[in-house]
């Protein structure tokens, strides 16, 4: 991971929900929805796991990745169950 800026939360959120609508072949993010609601969640606890561990014990950075595949988890369960941005932000 560079310094540069890769994509904003809600560009990932966009080029997900065009991988759930268009399901090209070979994406992790289809066979991530495909596998359920419930291996989602596990991937959500792993990772939410990983970034504690990663807090407490490993580099700012690797924290910063951990959290990163976080979000993108939780993007993945957002889509699985039809939730957009605005179902989440109108809560923050
Ligand atoms: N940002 C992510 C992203 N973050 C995390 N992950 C996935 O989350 C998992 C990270 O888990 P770990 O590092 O713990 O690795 P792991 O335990 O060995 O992973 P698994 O064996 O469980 O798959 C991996 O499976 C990654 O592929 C992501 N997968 C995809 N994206 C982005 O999502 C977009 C769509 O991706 P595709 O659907 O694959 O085309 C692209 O822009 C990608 O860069």
């Amino acid at each position: 991971m560079t310094d540069a800026r890769r994509k904003t939360f809600d560009e990932l959120f966009a080029e997900l929900q065009h991988k759930a609508a268009t399901r090209p072949e070979g994406s992790g993010t289809v066979a991530e929805l495909d596998a359920g609601v419930h291996q989602i969640g596990k991937k959500v606890v792993e990772e939410a796991a990983e970034v504690w561990m990663a807090a407490e014990h490993q580099t700012r950075e690797e924290a910063a990745e951990e959290i990163s595949q976080l979000l993108y988890h939780l993007q993945v369960m957002m889509i699985s169950l039809d939730l957009g941005l605005d179902d989440v932000y109108r809560h923050l």
